[in-house]
């Protein structure tokens, strides 16, 4: 028994041992669990500190966040605002530029009206007279120059009479002295080329006898500084100038053309193939002989459709094109000047406008024509070929003044067909077409008689147009006297023609002295102003004594100046100078040629050696 409970006591023991071990165990289990929870605690806490420290920083920056937000929210409310403000008066200040550009465009427009108004009042035909200085070399040389005025009096002596039987008064719109620049000469051209781009048509050109300026007013001299530029050069540089100015309103499209007429030929210039096209004479007549009816009505405007039109953007592409239609034009020697240019020369410039606004489109032409040399066929000796030449540019010279003629007379029929000339210029003639003449004079005594024809030709162009001829153009005297001219030009024209047949007959028969039938049909073939001249010549005033040979043009002048009388009848006369009061010659003289302008200011004359 006692050894039962002492083996059971040491199984006690033994298990209250396990049991202390256990106790032991546990206990340090639990001081390692308790030391683990304190780290963790500790830890716990740590984390805890960092992210209190975390989640302050991230409510201060949510703050400021917010803080700013506010602040940009309002700005952009305040700017929203402005903008809005701003945008408003924006809004109005472009209605007030879209009303200022509607007055603008009116305006632009009554300006334009306005100009081409004054254009128009100035006369669609106007005359200005060009007197070149002598050359080096024409030292010594008597000018036929008396006096030049500041409105367009100019009046000329005649070498071979003394005193006031010797002078001769003439009235155009300008008369350029002998030291007027290329500048000052297209000062007064230039208003005419604001018209082109405005839609008109508008032509130039230059009328005297070989060697007396013509190209050096239209072109200039050869290698021109841009000081000696001409006409061409000039008006291009404007044209080109004042497209530009009005670009915001228009865009213009602007082309060239360069042809010549020799021998009655068209030919084109600027013919890309390098070789002047020449047009067969018969093909030109048929073309440009239904031409003459289209070309009003031609939607591209152009008359001579055929020849080349190149398109150009400044005025040194149009120079270059110049260049080499100068190179082409046909050139040969008179005795009078040896680069005398044979032919008329025309650089016709195209210029198609769109209105940016309304999309409407307007086309207005520009004809630059350096005529050939008006010089009578006795004087420059020429013979063959050169006699034939002289003969076409005085026919066609001869056919231009018609035309002109009949324009200022307002007559029902225009002969434009009369010539090559006047056919490629129609739609630049007449109508609401500006043209402007240069009469080129040569001072020396020995033209005089050529410088009296050219003057008589440009007083018959202008003093229609300015004179008293113009405000009676419906009476019954005129247009019965006008009927007899046209009728009495048909005749000469039939008798011509019969001459001209006959000639070719004495031709072909070898019948020799070509040279002189050349100048009697010269004579009969209708040059008013080369008829006039033979007899100027030795008497101003043979046309107030009626002495003058039958010719076609003189009967012409005779008859208008008669119907002139007859209207001057009526009128309350103008003064006169006092060369005027003192001889009815020179009464009639000047009363004709001034167009009822005094011309006392002519006494403090002043004379260009
Ligand atoms: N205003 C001027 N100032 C200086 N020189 C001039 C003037 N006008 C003409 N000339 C000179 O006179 C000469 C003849 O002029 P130009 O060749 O222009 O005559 P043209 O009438 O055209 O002759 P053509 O009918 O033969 O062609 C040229 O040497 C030219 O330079």
């Amino acid at each position: 028994m006692k050894a039962e409970a002492r083996e059971a006591q040491q199984e006690l023991e033994s298990k209250l041992k396990e049991v202390v071990s256990l106790l032991t165990e546990s206990r340090n289990r639990v001081k390692e669990l308790e030391a683990f929870s304190e780290s963790k605690s500790e830890r716990w806490s740590k984390n805890q500190h960092i992210y209190q420290i975390f989640t302050d920083f991230q409510l201060g920056a949510l703050r400021e966040l917010k803080f700013a937000s506010q602040s940009i929210r309002q700005d952009i409310m305040r700017t929203q605002k402005s903008y809005s403000e701003e945008f408003s008066d924006l809004g109005s200040r472009i209605m007030a530029l879209d009303d200022a550009a509607k007055n603008y465009y009116s305006l632009l427009a009554e300006n334009r009206r306005m100009h081409n108004e004054l254009q128009e009042l100035k006369g669609n035909i106007r005359v200005y007279c060009r007197i070149r200085p002598f050359l080096p070399g024409q030292k010594g040389k008597q000018t036929i120059i008396e006096y030049v005025g500041e409105n367009g009096e100019l009046i000329v002596l005649n070498p071979t009479k003394q005193g006031k039987e010797g002078r001769r008064s003439f009235k155009f719109n300008k008369v350029y002295g002998p030291t007027a620049t290329q500048a000052e000469v297209f000062v007064d051209t230039q208003q005419l080329i604001q018209s082109v781009l405005d839609g008109y048509n508008v032509c130039i050109f230059a009328y005297g006898q070989t060697g007396s300026g013509k190209t050096y007013t239209m072109t200039g001299p050869d290698n021109a500084t841009e000081e000696e530029w001409g006409v061409n050069y000039r008006a291009l540089n404007d044209l080109f100038r004042i497209s530009q100015t009005r670009k915001t309103t228009f865009r213009y499209e602007i082309s060239v053309q360069m042809v010549e007429i020799y021998n009655e030929q068209v030919r084109d210039l600027l013919s890309t193939d390098g070789q002047p096209k020449k047009y067969p004479s018969l093909l030109v007549f048929l073309y440009l002989h239904t031409l003459g009816i289209l070309s009003t009505t031609q939607p591209n405007g152009l008359t001579v459709p055929d020849a080349c039109v190149h398109p150009v953007n400044s005025t040194s592409d149009v120079l270059k094109l110049m260049d080499i239609g100068l190179k082409n034009r046909a050139q040969s020697s008179t005795a009078l000047n040896q680069r005398s240019s044979r032919s008329h020369s025309i650089v016709s410039i195209h210029a198609r406008g769109i209105d940016l606004k309304s999309s409407s489109s307007l086309r207005g032409s520009l004809h630059l024509v350096d005529l050939a040399g008006s010089e009578r066929v006795d004087r420059s000796e020429v013979t063959g070929d050169r006699l034939k030449e002289a003969q076409h540019i005085n026919k066609s010279l001869s056919a231009l003044g018609d035309v002109i003629f009949a324009l200022a007379q307002k007559n029902s029929h225009v002969p434009y067909r009369n010539s090559k000339l006047t056919q490629v210029l129609q739609s630049s003639l007449g109508g609401q077409a500006k043209t402007l003449m240069f009469v080129q004079l040569n001072p020396d005594s020995d033209s005089f008689s050529e410088s009296i024809s050219t003057l008589k030709f440009a007083e018959r162009v202008s003093g229609v147009e300015l004179g008293a001829a113009k405000s009676s153009k419906d009476g019954r005297d005129v247009r019965e006297l006008m009927e007899q001219v046209t009728s009495l030009k048909d005749t000469i024209a039939k008798k011509d023609e019969e001459i001209e047949k006959l000639q070719l007959v004495k031709d072909k028969g070898g019948g020799g002295n070509g040279e002189k039938r050349g100048t009697n049909s010269l004579r009969y073939g209708g040059n008013g102003f080369e008829n006039a001249a033979s007899s100027d010549h030795d008497d101003y005033s043979e046309e107030t004594e009626g002495s003058h040979e039958s010719s076609p043009v003189h009967d012409q002048a005779k008859l208008a100046e008669k119907s002139e009388k007859a209207k001057s009848a009526s009128k309350v006369p103008r003064p006169l100078g006092k060369s005027a009061r003192e001889s009815p010659k020179a009464s009639t003289a000047l009363r004709k040629s001034t167009s009822g302008t005094n011309l006392s200011a002519a006494k403090s004359s002043r004379r260009w050696q």
